[in-house]
């Protein structure tokens, strides 16, 4: 059964500036979630803070909780490593390990304790498959993953994230660097993910937000100030700030 994941009263500071203020917010399983407002606003701190990347940024501070299955990920406790296992990550720009694009797949599953190598090589296999990249890539898994495109490299990026079984992908402008067949194909794979994990993603792009995500949410000034079905929310809006957003108009 999936998970229950949302966060409550989430406040995020730098030092003394607070970026991200007061979110409550549910992610439905099977579904995308996209995170859109004006730059600075506080998307990509919030995103990061799902999975506690924000706590690698110096001077960076949390308050309120994430609920996940009823424990609250925010709590000292929690093994962040683990927890990067079930929650992966996929930035702006493809950061391939300087591997072999084998290698950038059988990373994580190997860290976390897969060594035999039938087991990883299928891992390998199914998760190039999962990013459709398999066709591409499968002979040449011995190459540099450097040697592949930018698009490519972003679906080996998100394969890898895969590779590990993650319960929840959060994508940051996945596809910002991306031209637009290969943005195509990206947006494709996160239509078919969605079946088997739960997706947040940060885009600018109105239009990849309305053709990907179930659900949106407006955020500006740090505040979360819309959140439902991202068909009422680009047809319906109850706040003008979204709307004028949505339509261009902000400025
Ligand atoms: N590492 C950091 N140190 C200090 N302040 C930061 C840091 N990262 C972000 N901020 C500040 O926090 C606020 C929110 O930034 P954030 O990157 O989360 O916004 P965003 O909505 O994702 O913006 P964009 O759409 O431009 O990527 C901004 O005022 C930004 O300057």
């Amino acid at each position: 059964m999936a998970l229950p994941f949302s966060t409550e009263d989430l406040s995020i500071y730098y030092g003394e500036y607070q970026a991200v203020k007061n979110i409550s917010m549910s992610f439905p399983a099977q579904s995308v979630t996209a995170l859109i407002g004006p730059s600075g606003c506080g998307k990509s701190t919030f995103l990061r803070s799902l999975n506690r990347m924000n706590d690698e940024i110096a001077g960076s501070r949390t308050t309120g909780h994430i609920w996940m299955d009823g424990i609250d990920l925010t709590a000292s406790s929690t093994d962040v490593i683990k927890l990067r296992q079930r929650i992966g990550m996929v930035w702006q720009r493809p950061n391939p390990f300087f591997k072999s694009i084998y290698e950038n797949i059988a990373f994580g599953p190997r860290y976390y304790g897969t060594k035999n190598r039938k087991q990883l090589d299928e891992i390998v296999e199914s998760s190039l498959r999962k990013a459709a990249l398999w066709d591409e890539v499968k002979d040449r898994l011995k190459e540099s993953a450097l040697s592949l495109s930018g698009g490519q490299q972003q679906r080996l990026c998100i394969a890898r994230a895969l590779s590990v079984t993650p319960q929840i992908l959060l994508l940051d402008e996945p596809a910002s660097a991306l031209d637009p067949v290969s943005t195509g194909k990206v947006e494709e794979l996160i239509s078919e993910l969605k079946d088997e994990l739960r997706i947040v993603i940060v885009t600018h792009n109105m239009q990849q937000a309305a053709r990907v995500s179930n659900y949106t949410a407006y955020f500006y000034l740090g505040k979360l100030m819309e959140h439902g079905e991202t068909d009422t929310i680009f047809t319906n809006p109850t706040q003008q700030s979204t709307q004028d957003y949505i339509m261009g108009r902000f400025g």
